[in-house]
């Protein structure tokens, strides 16, 4: 996702994909906010105009741990910053759900502070 093409150019339908699935990635590969941004840009362009995106990501989180010592830095983003995030890589948000992470359910494999769902269109 740090490439402006991340797949092979015979990976997809020249078209694009009618939708593409993101999941708890792009904090985790991008090493800051405009980094972030980017990369929302670069898996743009594998979809096809008015083509979806649904992307599943940690808010405010600054690490997670893969296993045992070893801690991934991640950028912390919040729900505002996804909204601009995805307007400026040429995204239309449909829908943005939160979900807060109860203080009993952080056991220490990361901070995030909540999960963003969302629901957005290819310009
Ligand atoms: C926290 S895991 C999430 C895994 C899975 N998507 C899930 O929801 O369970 C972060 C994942 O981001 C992916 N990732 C990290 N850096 C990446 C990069 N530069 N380009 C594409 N994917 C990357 C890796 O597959 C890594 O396992």
């Amino acid at each position: 996702v740090n490439r402006p093409q991340p797949l092979a150019h015979d990976a997809l339908p020249s078209a694009g994909a009618d939708c593409l699935v993101s999941a708890f990635c792009l904090e985790s590969a991008s090493p800051d906010l405009a980094a972030f941004t980017r990369a929302l840009g670069h898996i743009g362009r594998l979809l096809r105009p008015g083509g979806h995106l649904l992307l599943i990501g940690a808010l405010g989180i600054t690490y997670y741990m893969a296993g045992d010592g070893v801690k991934i830095p991640t950028v912390p983003v919040n729900e505002a910053q996804v909204c601009a995030s995805l307007k400026e890589s040429g995204y239309t948000l449909i829908r943005l759900e939160v979900y807060t992470v109860p203080q009993d359910m952080n056991v220490g494999t990361d901070d995030a502070y909540g999960v963003f769902f969302v629901k957005a269109m290819k310009e």
